[in-house]
């Protein structure tokens, strides 16, 4: 079974990030996630085209940014041009999302959907083909440190039928709230890519949780 851990940049330690980087791509990790917020689709403001342009070179980590801005068409090419790898979008935030995806599709970054906690999947029932991965919100996105939603994991079971009935591609991937304690919940549910900040990005620690996330993802019996 195969698991991607996606460390979130908001809970690097930004005064030694040049080395939490490192120690990240050191012990495996193939995924950075950035979140990019922009005081108004959601209220906290985080990360620029800028700041990822200026950590590009100083890893070989693939760069997963998730654009939690309104009109996020504006920017994607912006972003495909500082470094990204990878480009998620809400359709909370987007006025035509079939073009804002064919807009992301065209720079050959990989296609990323994000819903809100309280948004269906159903909205996606015209797009689980054009996109790559689906990011199912598990807190409303904003902030990290904040708690799970459990409730969240009946709709990744959900997603999961969805895909697995239709055999589309598209990875799932959550982000919100996960620890140690409840990853393998959200894995058993159907998730494939997790996203987790203030858990595992723990000065001091960083190394000790990636090992224990390692550990345990290897002990989930699919
Ligand atoms: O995008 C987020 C908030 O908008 C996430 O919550 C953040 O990336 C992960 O942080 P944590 O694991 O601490 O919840």
């Amino acid at each position: 079974m195969s698991i991607v851990l996606s460390p979130s940049l908001l809970a690097a330690d930004m005064g030694h990030l040049a080395q939490e980087l490192q120690t990240l791509e050191e012990r495996g990790i193939k995924a950075l996630h950035i979140d990019v917020m922009d005081g108004n689709f959601v209220p906290n403001i985080a990360f620029g085209p800028d700041q990822i342009k200026m950590l590009r070179p100083l890893t070989t980590m693939k760069f997963d940014v998730h654009l939690m801005i309104v009109k996020p068409e504006r920017y994607i090419q912006t972003f495909a041009d500082a470094g990204a790898d990878a480009i998620t979008v809400h359709p909370e935030a987007c006025t035509h999302l079939h073009r804002t995806l064919q807009i992301i599709k065209a720079t050959g970054k990989t296609v990323g959907v994000s819903l809100n906690p309280a948004t269906p999947i159903e909205v996606l029932e015209y797009m689980y083909e054009l996109v790559d991965r689906i990011l199912l919100m598990t807190v409303n996105p904003g902030y990290g440190g904040q708690k799970n939603i459990e409730a969240m994991n009946k709709k990744i079971e959900q997603l999961a039928a969805v895909k697995e009935a239709n055999n589309y591609s598209f990875e799932i991937q959550v982000d919100g709230g996960i620890n140690k304690e409840n990853i393998k919940a959200v894995i058993t549910a159907g998730a494939r890519n997790i996203v987790i900040g203030s858990a595992l990005l723990q000065r001091g620690k960083t190394e000790e949780n990636i090992a224990d996330y390692q550990n345990i993802i290897r002990s989930i019996q699919l």
